[in-house]
């Protein structure tokens, strides 16, 4: 079993009332793939937010290539609060240097690249402002165009602004961003979500490949089992903030031990399901979620 890459440990996160995440722990082998799935509310943004520093946890601990992902920062605030003034500007460029070093560990992909990506900017001049921000010294030109090969894309779309390429190719636009970074770990929100079935089925083999290239971990956050099913090794379900199921994806898939994945399982169309019947087995899954909720 290869070393985990990302160790997320006692994870909590209140909302006011709400505990939006609720003692939750996994690890990620390197190169590995964990699915998070859950129905909405379950919980599975604010994990992700929290394993790329977008948020705080109340309570737990991410660790990624064996390093607290908290830890430097806190103790860097805590030590300079009420210095003077160069303390502060060192204390702020610590901090600058603090956030260069965690986007070097994990990145993350949206649902909707247009939050990744500035409107203004042609494609090929987005990546060079990445690789000039985490890698200086590289060849730029070579690497922007190795980066777009990457994803399936080439000079036509480096000139390109994000508003006129399709959406499947600003996905794979914000997916080589995320490359340019070289994290050890991409954590993707609904990645596919927004797409065409067929654009989402040519992403996740995108990602599949690249994932076998270059061994980088990914955490995919989804309500989607069939996206879970093509792209995870293992899986995590969450319901109201906790975990309720894990275990190799196929292993949890084809025989599920909690009633609410058996749930999500049958809420997942098959082939020939029509629109109105995927939205009449959701409504027939949030009644049975009700169901299950002790009042
Ligand atoms: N910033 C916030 N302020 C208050 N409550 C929040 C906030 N973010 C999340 N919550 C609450 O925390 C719970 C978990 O939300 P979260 O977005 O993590 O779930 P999710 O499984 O990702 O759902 P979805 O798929 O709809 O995004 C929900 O009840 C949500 O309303």
């Amino acid at each position: 079993m290869a070393e985990p890459v990302l160790e997320v440990s006692g994870l909590r996160k209140v909302f006011g009332s709400q505990v939006a995440v609720d003692d939750v722990s996994f690890t990620v082998a390197a190169g590995g793939s964990l699915g998070v799935v859950g129905e909405s509310g379950s919980g599975k943004t604010t994990t992700a937010r929290i394993i790329v520093g977008l948020d705080h946890a109340d309570a737990g601990t991410v660790r990624i290539d064996g390093r607290d992902r908290d830890h430097a920062g806190r103790k860097a605030r805590g030590a300079d609060a009420g210095r003077g003034p160069s303390v502060a500007r060192s204390a702020r460029s610590g901090r600058r240097a603090e956030r260069l070093a965690r986007a070097r560990q994990v990145q993350m992909v949206f649902q909707d690249p247009f939050l990744s990506l500035d409107p203004r900017l042609p494609i090929g001049t987005a990546l060079t402002e990445v690789l000039r921000l985490h890698h200086p010294d590289g060849d730029h030109p070579a690497r922007v165009t190795e980066l777009l090969d990457q994803v399936g894309l080439g000079t036509r779309e480096a000139t390109a602004l994000p508003r006129g390429l399709s959406g499947g190719q600003r996905q794979r636009v914000a997916i080589a961003k995320a490359l340019a970074v070289e994290p050890s770990v991409l954590v993707l929100d609904e990645a596919v979500a927004a797409l065409d079935v067929s654009v989402q089925a040519q992403i996740l083999n995108l990602l599949a490949d690249l994932r076998a290239e270059l061994g980088i971990a990914y955490v995919f956050i989804t309500h989607d089992l069939g996206v879970v099913r093509c792209v995870t090794d293992e899986v995590v379900v969450m319901r109201r903030g906790a975990i309720v199921e894990r275990g190799a994806t196929d292993m949890v898939l084809a025989d599920p031990s909690h009633s609410y994945t058996r749930l999500l399982l049958e809420s997942v169309p098959g082939p020939g399901w029509d629109p109105q019947l995927i939205t009449a087995a959701r409504r027939a899954l949030a009644e049975a979620e009700a169901e299950l909720t002790p009042r």
